[in-house]
């Protein structure tokens, strides 16, 4: 059964400098724990300030400069409070809520049952979310109280993002480093799992049944719909998000093919907020093009998430639909999202059961070497693997951490454009927000405003 820990406000940004008050079970070196990372999500609409608020104040979600990085709170809170009502707007929408935390749920009992059934009886399955309930950090509380000593840890994003699986583990990290109650934990990561077999298939297989409801199966466009991050995060940061993503879809896309599938696709990253550029081309542009240039049929595919919520069920079933039917398609489906799937869920214990041999102690040596190419590396297991230190070198082997939030201020011409537009746009917003909470005039409420109420 999942845990769900008692629920106690933390906030994200403290990013865990404190230790765990627990009594500690001595941990029994044969307990396997399985910590699976989500993003969290407000179960009601009075949650959805402080969510947004949470989400705001990661430094791995707005990077601010580290000049300017003691005024994120500040700014947080403000776009928190502008984006709220829109953002409300979206849950009201999808019944007045967040699904994600029921579904990842039942997604760790799910894990929990075909671990069972693979010979793994004392696993416990435990949720930790960044930004809402239940928190990261009452998750692991409950991990050590429950005195597991082996813990995989499985972020429920199948392609790594430094905004998404890398905040989680950066928490993750703070917090194990700072609590003697972790020393005797041993632990590895998955960092990302796009590429398993059985991940592969489910998704396959969906898409097929949905391609097979269209009236002209052969025709429609399989259309993969990413979550975008900033360009910044890829070209700057070195994210491998976008290769991930690529390389998710063109193995989707073989398994088609070897179906017998040869349909048309196209991959497009939705969901951007606020004025700097993000990975292209977006979502909505490829549906326009896609309608003007006589595409009848589309299939929606939502790729960078594995439940329902409100970027499918607001953003993709409602907003880009209407799109859609105006720029000229007619027939318009949405692949599910694969939740509880039975063959994904049993690839995902798979996983677990091969990340086993690699648990070992914090600040230990791992068993399996990362290579260095990033997170997504690929070892002699079907699963990509390392302890977290491990995985932390592979982006920054030097100071064996992830890339700080934010890279050092840097004056001349050596940033695109771009980086320097949105880095001078941040430090304007920041100036205005100065000057309103000094004049308490809402100098230039209306452009903020605009900003965060992008898509
Ligand atoms: C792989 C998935 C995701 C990536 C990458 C990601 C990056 C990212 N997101 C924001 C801003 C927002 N995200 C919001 C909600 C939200 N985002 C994801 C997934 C990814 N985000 C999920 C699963 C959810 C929760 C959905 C739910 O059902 O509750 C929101 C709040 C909703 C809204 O107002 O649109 C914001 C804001 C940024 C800035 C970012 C990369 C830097
Ligand atoms: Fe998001």
């Amino acid at each position: 059964m999942s845990r769900s820990p008692p629920q106690m406000p933390v906030s994200s940004s403290d990013s865990g400098t404190g230790q765990l008050d627990v009594a500690p079970r001595p941990p029994q070196s044969g307990k396997v724990g399985v910590l699976l990372l989500n993003l969290g999500g407000p179960e009601k609409l009075e949650d959805v300030q402080p969510f947004l608020y949470n989400l705001f104040a990661d430094p791995d979600i707005i990077r601010l400069p580290s000049a300017v990085r003691f005024l994120q709170p500040v700014l947080a809170s403000v776009i928190a409070s502008l984006r709220a009502p829109k953002s409300a707007e979206g849950y009201e929408a999808i019944g007045g809520g967040s699904p994600l935390r029921k579904i990842t749920d039942d997604q760790a009992v799910a894990i929990r049952k075909a671990l069972r059934k693979k010979g793994i009886l004392d696993a416990e399955v435990y949720v930790a979310m960044r930004y809402w309930h239940p928190y990261t950090e009452e998750a692991l509380k409950q991990v050590v109280e429950d005195g597991v000593g082996k813990l995989v840890i499985l972020p429920l994003y199948p392609q790594f993002s430094i905004s998404t699986s890398g905040s989680s583990l950066r928490l993750i990290e703070a917090l194990f480093k700072g609590d003697p109650a972790f020393e005797s934990l041993q632990h590895t990561v998955i960092p990302s799992w796009y590429q398993r077999p059985g991940y592969v298939r489910a998704m396959a297989d969906l898409i097929q049944e949905e391609l097979d409801q269209f009236p002209d199966p052969e025709e429609a466009r399989i259309f993969f719909s990413a979550h975008g991050v900033p360009k910044s995060y890829v070209i700057e940061a070195g994210d491998p998000y976008k290769e991930e993503m690529e390389e998710c879809v063109a193995l989707i896309m073989g398994e088609l093919a070897r179906r017998g599938r040869g349909n048309p696709h196209t991959l497009a990253y939705q969901s951007r907020v606020g004025p700097v550029e993000w990975l292209k081309p977006y979502t909505d542009d490829s549906i326009r093009e896609l309608g003007k240039g006589g595409c009848k049929s589309l299939l929606a595919v939502p790729i960078s998430f594995v439940s329902e919520h409100i970027e499918t069920l607001e953003e993709i079933d409602m907003e880009y639909r209407e799109l859609a039917e105006e720029s000229g398609v007619r027939h318009w489906r949405r692949v599910p999202a694969l939740n509880t799937d039975a063959t994904f869920i049993d690839d995902l214990a798979d996983a677990v059961i091969e990340a086993l041999p690699y648990v070992s102690n914090f600040g230990g040596r791992s068993s399996a070497t990362i290579g260095s190419g990033g997170a997504g590396a690929t070892t002699d297991a079907s699963v990509p693997i390392g302890d977290l230190e491990a995985l932390l070198g592979a982006y920054d082997r030097e100071r064996r951490a992830l890339p700080a939030p934010v890279g050092p201020w840097e004056w001349g011409f050596t940033k695109s454009a771009e980086t320097w537009n949105g880095r001078l746009a941040m430090v304007a917003i920041i100036v205005i927000l100065l000057l309103e909470v000094t004049t308490g005039q809402s100098v230039l409420y209306s452009a903020i405003y605009h900003m965060t109420a992008l898509d």
